[in-house]
């Protein structure tokens, strides 16, 4: 077995409430099954955190083959404590944790190295003991001491990451747009959309995904366990193959393909029933709608349900009735992180000339700290001017610790909040209005509303 060169094994011993815990931090490596028997209970225990069945052998090695081929870094927590008969054995990890390296789009053409962390689970039995806050606290400080502005992830529950310094930072909509007589659009749609065949599908994908990552706000790469996902290849839950995922692919007028959906049908009483979008990928908006019309002129369908729409869809405003399109649900798709702070702020694209000096808070401390942002000249200048005077808070360890506006400052908020301003997913003023944001006057939200505004609302659609 080679262990990927990203991870050293470490490993260190700690006691919780009267409970004897080892921590290991691991890599898989390129060997199958029987070479990675670390890594194969981590990912049992995986399943096991998120209620999901028992790991197929099959899919254990593709899985292996994904975390080894992105490096990513596995933390394990096992108990050191007596296993009682019958309980799951001591070489199951009681927590699981993991992050690797990916990059975060900030405009067309602009990336930012990210930090993404995922496979989170603590055992019930061994929860409210701070293991999540161990293994998230020394990652987020490997990732800060390798130079990682930003971290992200995308969370089971909203309640959980605000107090490490994580702000919902994009959201997306789960949608319905009825089908039974087609889509009507007020524009001509553009190209042409051709069924096609999965496994063509599987190696076409990833160049347009490429394509789509390098355009859009919010979107994170992705690894290489999509491809087979999104063309049917194999289906992580199930373990296998599925056979009910059908692919359609764009071309443009060059006959070169743009675009793809996957899809599956569910059929409902008789021979109609909907569509669910799998995946549908273009970086181009007028093919995504182009892609829509495709799915909801296909015979038999009554409508079709996207999990992973846009917030501000343009196909709404394209349709004839946009009634037909329903937003069931809206949720946050990204929590982002800010590490570094002037590299953060110095990497994203500014549309006003505005100067704004921001008092951040930050109880795991790597940005706290007085910032100016300066877009007044020609290259946004970002930097640290000073620390933040401590307060009560500080000093009793709270881990959201009250925002208070310094001398010296226009504007005091949050780290989190500065995730959630990041890529426009929210407005200052919005913040403000919630009292997230503590403001000199209201010159002061202006000029950091109108600094932190962007032409486009962030898309990921990438969940990991
Ligand atoms: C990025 C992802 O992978 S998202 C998936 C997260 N995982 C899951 O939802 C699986 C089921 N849940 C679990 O495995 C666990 O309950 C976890 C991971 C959510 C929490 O792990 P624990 O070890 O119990 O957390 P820990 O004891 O370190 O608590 C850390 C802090 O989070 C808080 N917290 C823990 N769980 C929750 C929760 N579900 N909701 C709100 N706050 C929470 C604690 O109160 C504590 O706050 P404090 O430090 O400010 O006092």
């Amino acid at each position: 077995m080679t262990t990927h060169p990203a991870h050293e094994p470490r490993s260190e011993q700690y006691n919780a409430k009267g409970n004897a815990y080892q921590v290991k931090t691991f890599g898989a490596g390129t060997g199958g099954i029987d070479e990675n028997s670390e890594a194969v209970e981590w990912l049992r225990a995986v399943s096991q955190g998120f209620h999901g069945p028992e790991p197929s052998k099959e899919s254990l090695e593709k899985d292996l083959v994904w975390l080894n081929g992105e490096g990513v870094r596995l933390r394990a927590v096992y108990s050191q404590d007596p296993v009682p008969r019958a309980a799951l054995g001591d070489e199951r990890p009681v927590a699981t944790y993991c992050s690797w390296n990916s990059s975060l789009t900030l405009g067309a053409d602009i990336q930012l190295p990210a930090w993404l962390v995922s496979e989170v689970t603590v055992r019930p039995t061994h929860a409210r003991r701070g293991i999540l806050r161990r293994m998230m606290t020394a990652d987020l400080t490997e990732a800060h001491d390798a130079g990682f502005p930003i971290a992200a992830l995308t969370a089971s529950e909203a309640t959980i990451y605000g107090r490490f310094g994580f702000g919902a930072g994009t959201f997306n909509t789960s949608v319905a747009v009825a089908a039974e007589s087609g889509l009507k659009l007020k524009a001509p749609s553009v190209g042409r959309v051709e069924m096609a065949d999965n496994q063509a599908v599987a190696q076409l994908a990833p160049h347009v995904f490429e394509e789509f990552h390098k355009l859009t706000p919010g979107s994170l790469t992705r690894t290489s366990k999509w491809w087979d996902y999104v063309s049917g290849q194999f289906d992580w839950h199930t373990g296998k193959a599925d056979p009910e995922i059908r692919t359609a692919v764009h071309y443009d007028e060059n006959e070169r393909a743009d675009g793809y959906v996957s899809y599956k049908f569910v059929r409902g009483n008789g021979f109609k029933g909907t569509l669910d979008v799998v995946d549908l990928v273009s970086p181009s908006a007028q093919v995504r709608i182009a892609l829509w019309e495709y799915l909801c002129g296909l015979d038999l369908v009554t409508e079709v349900r996207h999990p992973n729409a846009q917030m501000e869809d343009p196909l709404m405003w394209g349709m004839v009735d946009m009634a037909d399109y329903e937003v069931r649900k809206r949720y946050e798709r990204l929590w982002l992180r800010i590490l570094d702070p002037v590299a953060a702020l110095s990497a994203r694209p500014y549309r006003s000339h505005r100067k704004v000096t921001v008092s951040l808070v930050d109880s795991l401390g790597f940005a706290d700290g007085l910032y100016t942002i300066d877009t007044t000249g020609d290259q946004p200048v970002v930097e640290r001017v000073g620390d933040r005077p401590r307060t009560d808070d500080d000093a009793a360890g709270k881990s959201m610790p009250r925002v208070e506006l310094p001398d010296g400052a226009d504007v005091a908020m949050n780290i989190d909040a500065l995730g959630s301003l990041y890529l426009g997913a929210v407005k200052a003023s919005t913040l403000y209005y919630a009292g997230l944001i503590k403001v000199r006057d209201l010159a002061a939200l202006d000029d950091l509303q109108s600094l932190m505004s962007t032409s486009d609302h962030p898309y990921c659609i990438s969940p990991f």
